[in-house]
This record gives C-alpha cells, sequence and structure tokens, in this order.
C-alpha cells in the first residue's frame, strides 16, 4: 500500500469517526449521554494511576462564592502565571497594577516538595437552553487538581493546606481595602443584593501624622500589633480573636482620624455600622454575620445611634425642648428620633452584636466605638472584656502640636514654640482647631505667619475661656447668695412658728 493510499484511508476513518460522533452529540439523549460519560469516566478512574480533586467556584446550599476556590486562584496567579500560556488580567490596587489569572481550560503544573502536580481551569456551559436570572451560578467553574495516587496522602494533608495559606497571603497582598457601609434592610433582597456596599478605602491618615502624646501613640500601636499577630495567643486562652475599642473626647478631636489610623496600621478593611438604619437585633446579628475577619466594626456616636438604656424611654411632646432652635437642627432632631424610633436593637443586642457566641466567627475583628459623652454610656456596654482599652482623645497637647507642625509646615522647632507650649497648657483646643490655624491659607503665609495666627487663636480661645470662667463663678456667687437668703428665711419663719411650702404659709395649727 502507497503511503498515499494510507493517508486516504487514514482520513476517511477520521471522517467517519467524526460523523459518528456529530450524530452522538446531535441524536443521543443528553440525559443518556451524561450517563455514559459519568460511566466512562469512573471506568478510567478504575484503571488510571492519577487521582483527581474538584474545587468549585460556587459552593455550599447558598451557592456562596468558595473562600477556597478564591485562595487557589490567587496562588496560581502567583505561582504558576509565567508557565501558562493564556492569562486573564484583572486590574488591581487603584488601576495601578495587574493581576493574571490562569484562564479557562488552562492547564500548569506546580511542584510540592518534588511532586509534580497539575492545575485545569475548568469552565462548563449549562447544555440545556432554558433561560435562566443567574447565568453566572449556571455555568460552573472549578479547578480540577490531578496527581498521582501514591502522592494521595501528603497532598490531601500538606499541599491543599500550603496552597489555600500562600493564595490568601496573595490575595492579602494584592487586595484593595474597603470602606463598607450597611444597606437599609429593604435593600437586602435579589440578586446580587448585599447587606453592605463598599467603596475602596483610601484613607491617608496613619499613626505618624496622629497629633497625640507620643507615649500614647506608642501603647496603642503596640496593642493593636500584639492583637494582629495573637492567632495562637487567643486559642490558647480561648478567646474569641476580637479586641474592642472605645474612643471617646470632644468632637475634632481625632476619633475618626485614629479608627482610619488604626485601619492603615493593620491593613484592614473598615465597616461603618450605622445602627439606626438596622431595624432589630436579628438583623443586627445577619450584617455581623457578613463582616469578614480582618477588619474593624465602627459604630460612631454610639451615644446618639440608639436608646440604649434597655427601656424605651417615651417619645417627648413635639415641641417640648425644640423651642429656639433653628429649623434645621429641628428638622435633623426630628430625623434622628424617627429613625431611633424604627430602629428596635436592644441594649442586649448590641452586648450579643460584640461578645456573644456569634461575635466569634470569622475572626481577627476589632471593634470600635467612638463618643462626645462617655458618662452617657450604659456601663455594661464599655466594660472591660467588651471594651478592652478606653482611649481619651482630648485636647492639643504640645506633643500633639508638635507632629501637627511638622504635617503642615514641615518644622520640628521654631523660637513661637515656646510661646505656643505655655498657651497650650494653659488654653483647651482641638486639633482639628490647631490644625485649621497652622495650615497656609495661601502662597504668602510662611510658617511664622501661621505659627503666630495660632497664637492670636489661642490667645483668643484663653481669653473667651477666662471670660466664661468669671461669668460662672459670678453666676455661682449669685446663686450661693440666693440659697442663702432663702435659709434666712426659713430660719425666720420656723423661728416665728411658719413653715414654708412654696407660695403658700401655713401655720403649725393648721397642719
Ligand atoms: N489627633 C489628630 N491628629 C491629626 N489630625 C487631627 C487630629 N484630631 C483632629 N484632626 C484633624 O481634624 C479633623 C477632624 O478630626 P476627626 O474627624 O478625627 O475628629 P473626631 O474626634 O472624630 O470628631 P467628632 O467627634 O466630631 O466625630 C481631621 O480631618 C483631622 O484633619
Ligand atoms: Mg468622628
Amino acid at each position: 500500500m502507497s503511503v498515499v493510499e494510507i493517508y486516504t484511508q487514514l482520513g476517511s476513518a477520521m471522517a467517519g469517526l467524526m460523523f459518528v460522533w456529530a450524530m452522538y452529540e446531535r441524536y443521543f439523549p443528553y440525559q443518556l449521554q451524561a450517563y455514559v460519560q459519568r460511566y466512562s469516566q469512573k471506568l478510567v478512574a478504575l484503571v488510571s494511576p492519577y487521582f483527581q480533586i474538584i474545587f468549585d467556584e460556587y459552593t455550599g446550599e447558598d451557592l456562596r462564592r468558595s473562600d477556597v476556590y478564591a485562595a487557589i486562584q490567587s496562588y496560581l496567579s502567583a505561582n504558576s502565571s509565567m508557565r501558562a500560556k493564556k492569562l486573564k488580567a484583572d486590574v488591581v490596587k487603584d488601576s495601578k497594577s495587574v493581576l493574571l489569572t490562569m484562564d479557562d481550560h488552562e492547564e500548569v503544573t506546580d511542584d510540592f516538595n518534588g511532586i509534580k502536580v497539575s492545575w485545569t481551569s475548568i469552565k462548563n456551559n449549562p447544555k440545556n437552553n432554558s433561560y435562566t436570572f443567574y447565568p453566572e451560578l449556571d455555568e460552573r467553574r472549578y479547578f480540577k487538581l490531578i496527581v498521582h495516587r501514591r502522592y494521595r496522602e501528603i497532598i490531601v494533608k500538606s499541599y491543599i493546606d500550603h496552597v489555600i495559606k500562600e493564595g490568601k497571603a496573595v490575595s492579602v497582598k494584592n487586595r484593595q481595602r474597603k470602606l463598607y457601609t450597611n444597606n437599609p434592610s429593604k435593600n437586602w433582597y435579589g440578586w446580587r443584593a448585599t447587606k453592605w456596599s463598599h467603596v475602596v478605602f483610601e484613607h491617608p491618615a496613619s499613626f505618624d501624622t496622629l497629633a497625640m502624646a507620643t507615649k500614647k501613640k506608642e501603647e496603642i500601636k503596640n496593642d493593636l500589633i500584639k492583637f494582629s499577630k495573637g492567632k495562637n495567643y487567643y486559642a490558647k486562652i480561648g478567646k474569641a480573636w476580637k479586641r474592642g475599642y472605645l474612643l471617646y473626647g470632644p468632637p475634632g478631636t481625632g476619633k475618626s482620624t485614629m479608627i482610619a489610623a488604626m485601619a492603615n496600621l493593620l491593613n484592614y478593611d473598615v465597616y461603618d455600622l450605622e445602627l439606626t438604619t438596622v431595624k432589630d437585633n436579628s438583623e443586627l446579628r445577619k450584617l455581623l454575620i457578613e463582616t469578614t475577619g480582618k477588619s474593624i466594626i465602627v459604630i460612631e456616636d454610639i451615644d446618639c445611634s440608639l436608646d440604649l438604656t434597655g427601656q424605651r424611654k417615651p417619645k417627648k411632646g413635639k415641641d417640648e425642648d425644640d423651642e429656639g432652635k433653628d429649623p434645621i437642627s429641628k428638622k435633623k432632631k426630628e430625623e434622628e428620633e424617627e429613625s431611633k424610633k424604627s430602629s428596635e436593637v436592644t441594649l442586649s443586642g448590641l452586648l450579643n452584636f460584640i461578645d456573644g457566641i456569634w461575635s466569634a466567627c470569622g475572626g481577627e475583628r476589632i471593634i470600635v466605638f467612638t463618643t462626645n459623652y462617655v458618662e452617657k454610656l450604659d456601663p455594661a456596654l464599655i466594660r472591660r472584656g467588651r471594651m478592652d482599652k478606653h482611649i481619651e482623645m482630648s485636647y492639643c497637647c504640645f506633643e500633639a502640636f508638635k507632629v501637627l507642625a511638622q504635617n503642615y509646615l514641615d518644622i520640628e522647632s521654631h523660637e513661637l514654640f515656646a510661646k505656643i507650649q505655655n498657651l497650650l497648657e494653659e488654653t483647651k483646643m482641638t486639633p482639628a482647631d490647631v490644625a485649621e490655624n497652622l495650615m497656609p491659607k495661601s502662597e504668602n503665609e510662611d510658617e511664622e505667619t501661621c505659627l503666630k495666627k495660632l497664637i492670636a487663636a489661642l490667645e483668643e480661645a484663653r481669653k473667651k475661656a477666662e471670660e466664661e470662667a468669671k461669668l460662672k463663678a459670678e453666676q455661682e456667687k449669685e446663686k450661693a447668695t440666693e440659697e442663702e437668703e432663702k435659709e434666712k428665711e426659713s430660719g425666720k419663719i420656723k423661728e416665728n412658728g411658719f413653715i414654708s411650702n412654696g407660695n403658700c404659709k401655713l401655720s403649725e395649727d393648721s397642719v
């Protein structure tokens, strides 16, 4: 037989096979095809020296995206992207870098202690033609790991753990940090509806730029770092891996800035929880479950968020205590009252949120409360163990001023510093006000002008404080004199055989 004849016969055999395959695909019922496929795969598995593990993208009854799948994806993107022939590119980190991941149906190999492992990324499209609302869930994506049977134990016991751990580390390195806020529960349902909305977290605050006494700042920083490295320690002492911080102090002393600095120091996400939009305790729990680890959950102005005394106060009459308020504050107050009314979150619900059994899910979470009025809070809410660390954010001290001078004017010392130090010791001014005075308002304003501006503002504040103190002293003196006179009066009346009862005087006989 000549070569040409051999080729001709091979060609017709191939064509015949393709025809049979096409007929099989077209006329053989789909259910039967699946059946045949399943059994042929089982047959192959019986004789093949390899075994495989499948990692689906969506798992569980509620079809959540699997963390393991995400970790494998990150691991393979970092370790095998150079070897895959087809890659997908995703933009990460504010469009500054590109993350390469394996494209569908690509195969790469990995080496683990000399063992060759093969990974394939697979996407199966649904074969039925029915219309679906959720196409992403219908197409099945998964990673297939294939390795020789003789390594089964080492792969199952060590390699998979290694992949997940490394993959998670890669995700942390590449991830964009997020600032979340809770959606009102009426928007929680429907395709792609989530309980939290997010934007990229880009606050520039850091502990270096935070104005406060150096010793206190270092203490907080060390506390945070110790917490973030404390996984084993918390497991050893049998405590959930979380920590509560209470930041209190007057407005403008840097409470919110401190939260941003904490998130930047630890590379955590921030969940800004607006309690007034949470309807009840069960919603609060659902929100908690949806938060991820490595995050800070923040409840700002906890004293205003809700009536958390455990008992709801009766609503005040509409005009009571509203008098003398401008229309904007009146409206704001009405809105606040309205949202407080619509929220049924109770103190015990919030306590459960912080340290109930549910709060342990996820781990590595920090809870921060801020308030301007620490004395208004229920002691149960802020006892140690719940709010482990209480941090007072106070008025600007000289050390804090020096940080601000460095931030705003790039100076470490100046002859006017001594005067400012004296003034700061005598006067209360928030870091926000100090910063505002130090910020040059035009190109002509040099550091000396800004420092003088601050001195003028401090002197003004001192004068005002002195006047207020004087006024208060006078008022107190007046009050004391009034009380003294009243006492004298009542003494006189008693001497004359009368006792006083408001406006009417009664003789002893008539009592
Ligand atoms: N300790 C600080 N260090 C650096 N900047 C500060 C500090 N305190 C205040 N600032 C500046 O003042 C601004 C207001 O501060 P911030 O919002 O953190 O205050 P706050 O204590 O959260 O106030 P509020 O109680 O009203 O929420 C910030 O944008 C920041 O620029
Ligand atoms: Mg604030």
